[in-house]
């Protein structure tokens, strides 16, 4: 490894990945770190030194993370030059190196370049974000019983309208591309085809069944009752409706689900535990509804990206915002953390926001190492802020008889804590 900006931590090693892709974790791993736009600035800092104490309390300084920082971003234009939004070298280093994290990163509306985001995900091929969704008690919550909101989402990450196919209003190509729709395929139902943008939502049956294949593996490793489809099929009948049957193909092809009644809901046993798993689907705005009246109902969750960037900050909501959901972005073998917030530009800078998005990713990555009782110490860390109340402004406005604490205070508190 040559890098051009990038630094490499002299002391660090590189996780390896052995058979069945298993990670061989050094005990001073180099974890990249993408500090990210806006607040990135806030809460990067934030999540590296709360991991650093977690791991340090877990294991007395036999293990620690060798942090290398790569760019990505409006901190990419600064060091590489005004267009370099991502260097090569970043994509590059996040996969030889495996493991990784990122704050935020801003996307302009309408013109201006395409999300960051999204491109770090379609070029690593990073095709589950997994976005789990819990509680923490003592966090304000709009509803009576937030505690029974308890699902891990399964967020199809590199098809569908994100592939970012599609033409401007009045452009040559919109207008060629809704000429072909027309005239060679029949199609009568563009309303206004005069000023009309076009997009394309590409679902295939690979990129389902890979999805759908981790959610219902992740259903067995912990044991969970449930897996869900969340679909539009009734309108988008051959993408989202094809998602669903191809989801149903799978758990019968590959893990012997049988059809309740007269299906389409269908089950088999943990080859584990023994447990019913069952499989089953709901259209996307009845489960928006019902998240809301029955979370108990559901649990992990198997949807296509649009859907799942709205139902992951819906859920959020749930359990106390999305300053308190974390997450990452999947492949086989590379895996990169990140919070499901963005850049919140008016706080950047401000040292206000809430850091547990991102420490709550770190926490993520920490299992992932299998560093678990460090892992475990971060979220006893957060457990024991938020039941103390000595929280961000976020939680503070909703929480009587709160300490509002900046969003560094909030991470000595969580050290403080463990
Ligand atoms: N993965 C990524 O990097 C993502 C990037 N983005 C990008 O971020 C930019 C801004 O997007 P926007 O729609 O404003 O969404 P944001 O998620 O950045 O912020 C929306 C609101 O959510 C609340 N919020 C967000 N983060 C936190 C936090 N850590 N602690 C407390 N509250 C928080 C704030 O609410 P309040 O004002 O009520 O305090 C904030 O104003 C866009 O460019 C967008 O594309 C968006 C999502 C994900
Ligand atoms: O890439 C972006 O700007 C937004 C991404 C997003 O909303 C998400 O990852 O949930
Ligand atoms: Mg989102």
């Amino acid at each position: 490894m040559a890098y051009q900006h990038i630094q490499i931590p002299a002391d660090g090693e590189r996780i390896g990945v052995g058979a069945d892709n298993r990670l061989q974790v050094p005990n001073r791993p180099i974890i990249p770190y993408i500090e990210g736009d806006g607040i990135g600035i806030d809460i990067t800092p934030v999540m590296k030194d709360v991991l650093d104490a977690a791991v340090a309390k877990a294991y007395g300084g036999e293990r620690s993370i060798a942090w290398m920082e790569v760019y990505a971003g409006e901190k990419s234009t600064r060091v590489y030059g005004e267009d370099v939004w991502l260097p090569d070298e970043t994509l590059e280093a996040v996969k030889e190196l495996v493991v990784s994290i990122k704050g935020p990163l801003t996307t302009p509306v309408g013109g201006g370049i395409r999300s960051l985001n999204v491109t770090l995900r379609q070029q690593l091929d990073l095709y589950v974000c997994l976005r789990p969704v819990r509680y923490f008690a003592g966090t304000p919550s709009p509803l009576v019983h937030p505690e029974e909101t308890d699902m891990v989402i399964f967020r199809e990450n590199s098809e569908d309208i994100y592939a970012g196919i599609e033409w401007q209003s009045g452009s040559p190509e919109a207008e060629k591309v809704i000429e072909f729709l027309q005239q060679e395929m029949g199609v009568t139902k563009i309303r206004f085809p005069e000023t009309s943008g076009i997009g394309v939502k590409p679902v295939s049956s690979e990129g389902t069944k890979r999805l759908v294949r981790k959610a219902i593996q992740y259903a067995i490793d912990n044991d969970r009752p449930s897996v869900t489809l969340v679909h539009k099929g009734n309108i988008m009948k051959f993408t989202e409706g094809a998602f669903k049957a191809w989801g149903y193909e799978l758990a019968k092809e590959e893990f012997g689900a049988e059809e309740i009644g007269g299906g389409p809901w269908c089950s088999f046993k943990n080859p584990s535990t023994g447990t019913e798993i069952t499989v089953k689907d709901v259209i996307a705005d009845a489960f928006l509804q019902q998240i809301l009246l029955r979370p108990k109902e559901y649990d992990v969750i198997a949807t296509l990206n649009l859907n799942g960037d709205y139902i992951s900050d819906a859920l959020a909501a749930q359990v106390g915002g999305i300053g308190m959901a974390p997450g990452a972005n999947i492949s086989d073998t590379v895996a990169m953390f990140e919070a499901t917030h963005g850049t919140a530009p008016k706080y950047a800078g401000k040292d206000q926001v809430n850091p547990s998005s991102l420490l709550l990713s770190g926490e993520m990555l920490l299992r992932h190492l299998g560093w678990t009782e460090a892992a475990d110490l971060v979220i006893k860390g957060i457990e024991g802020a938020i039941y103390s109340k000595t929280v961000t402004y976020d939680l503070e406005r909703l929480l009587e008889g709160a300490t509002k604490v900046s969003c560094s205070g909030f991470g000595e508190a969580v050290v403080s804590q463990m």
